[in-house]
């Protein structure tokens, strides 16, 4: 039975802010900042595992999200580590790990996953967007949103409605969103 009520579990502003102006008020929205801890494995298993431990935490129904950069030139890395990769290297230092290819194509991966409490399966949801990976350019407040281009525009200098309107996370909530009304 889909919830009436979601309770997004994230330690990520930027992420929360997207998800309330994509759902809109298709759906009551909750939420509350907690840091998971993240295993390694692929994007599938690490958002299962990122549910259950946030359902154990709250004891309760949750959504997690876990986003990845994939490129392509490098068989989808940084992909779910993309995080630590960022931190380390920065802007610069991503665009440097293509240096040595010429396919600069990534997909951007959103993946959301609910579960109804400790003990329950965790159901998926995943969208993806193609772009090419380019040097800065736009604001910097949001993670890799400046290097990430999609047709002409990085995500960085796009209207936030644009973003929202073809990014991964949008793709990833349509699935959600067609869940809650089918089921
Ligand atoms: O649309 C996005 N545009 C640009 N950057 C983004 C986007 N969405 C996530 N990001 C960044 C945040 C973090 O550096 C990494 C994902 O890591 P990820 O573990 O999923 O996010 P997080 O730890 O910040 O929040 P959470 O508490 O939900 O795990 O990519
Ligand atoms: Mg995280």
């Amino acid at each position: 039975m889909a919830p009436k009520q979601l309770n997004f579990i994230t330690g990520n502003k930027n992420k929360l802010t997207e998800v309330k102006a994509i759902l809109g008020e298709t759906i009551d929205l909750q939420s509350q900042s907690l840091d998971l801890v993240e295993i390694q494995g692929t994007i599938e298993e690490i958002s299962a595992d990122k549910c259950r431990r946030a359902a154990e935490a709250i004891k309760g129904p949750v959504l997690v999200e876990d986003t990845c950069l994939c490129f392509n030139a490098l068989k989808e890395l940084p992909g779910p580590y993309i995080k630590w990769f960022l931190e380390a290297l920065g802007h610069e230092g991503l665009n440097n790990l293509l240096a040595a290819y010429s396919d600069k194509s990534a997909q951007a991966v959103c993946t959301f996953a609910y579960c109804e409490g400790p003990g329950h399966e965790p159901i998926i949801f995943q969208g993806r967007t193609d772009g090419k990976i380019v040097p800065a350019r736009g604001p910097t407040n949001f993670g890799w949103d400046p290097i990430f281009e999609y047709e002409g525009q990085t995500y960085a200098e796009m209207d936030k409605v644009e973003k929202n309107k073809i990014s991964h996370r949008f793709r990833a909530l349509e699935k959600l969103k067609k869940w809650l009304q089918d089921s």
